[in-house]
């Protein structure tokens, strides 16, 4: 069990495999956004669409070939852009309340979940849990709202993103988060999990704990990663 009060998590290659993201959400989006786009440039566009379209650069938003273009490489790229972040939480709305998106996450992070947020204690396994992620916040909520084990939101007590916090290779938003989870906080009592070394780095800097998850599909871990963080393959030994 964790000795930490506070678990901060990571989405991507973390709680769900990479490929849940790059092979279901992002080809969901592209398939989706040619009719988004339309209706955008059609002479009745959808007024909610309006201010996601009117972040991307007013030299792209010219024309729809061009605007196209652009998201389509961005998304291709895994650009971790907040423009590009909050118009796929928008597009996959509706992918999660029809039921066609479904977020598998790894069967121990169900565990896991049960655990810190349904234990009546501290020493019971109680932990208050948060999510970092480079998704939007509304993406994350989507996601975490629609997992294949049901709705896990009730359990999660805040969200942050690149907007909120700042870019997660930055020592600085690790600071600006701890202020946030309650400014008696030390950071020592919170733990980071991601699957990004650099993130990791980041966390430490800002004096929270942080482990690399090693999940199958993610990017391959070096010996000095491994020598210099600690590295887990599930949640089984947090709980
Ligand atoms: C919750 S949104 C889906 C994942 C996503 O778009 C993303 O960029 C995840 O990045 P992470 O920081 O969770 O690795
Ligand atoms: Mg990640």
């Amino acid at each position: 069990m964790i000795s930490q009060k506070y678990v901060v998590l990571d989405i991507e290659g973390t709680v769900c495999a990479i490929s849940f993201v790059k092979d279901i959400l992002f080809p969901y989006f592209l398939e989706a956004l040619p009719s988004k786009l339309n209706h955008h440039f059609s002479s009745c566009p959808p007024p909610d669409l309006q201010p996601y379209i009117d972040a991307f650069p007013p030299t792209v938003r010219t024309s729809y070939d061009c605007l196209y273009a652009y998201i389509r490489d961005l998304t291709i790229a895994d650009k971790k852009v907040s423009e590009l972040k909050a118009l796929q939480g928008y597009v996959w709305r509706k992918g999660y309340e029809t039921g066609e998106l479904q977020a598998p996450l790894f069967p121990d992070v169900y565990k896991a979940f049960d655990v810190w947020t349904g234990a009546s204690s501290f020493e019971e396994g109680k932990r208050n849990v948060y999510i970092y992620s480079s998704g939007s916040v509304d993406a994350q909520i989507l996601l975490f709202a629609h997992t294949e084990q049901g709705d896990l939101t009730g359990g999660i007590q805040g969200y942050f993103d690149t907007v909120s916090a700042g870019l997660k290779t930055d020592a600085a938003s690790y600071i600006k988060i701890a202020e946030q989870i309650g400014n008696d906080v030390d950071p020592s009592e919170i733990l980071f999990l991601s699957d990004n070394v650099k993130e990791i780095t980041a966390a430490k800097e800002a004096g929270w704990e942080a482990y690399i998850v090693e999940r199958p599909g993610n990017a391959p871990l070096s010996e000095e990663d491994r020598t210099a963080h600690e590295v887990i393959q599930n949640f089984e030994s947090l709980i």
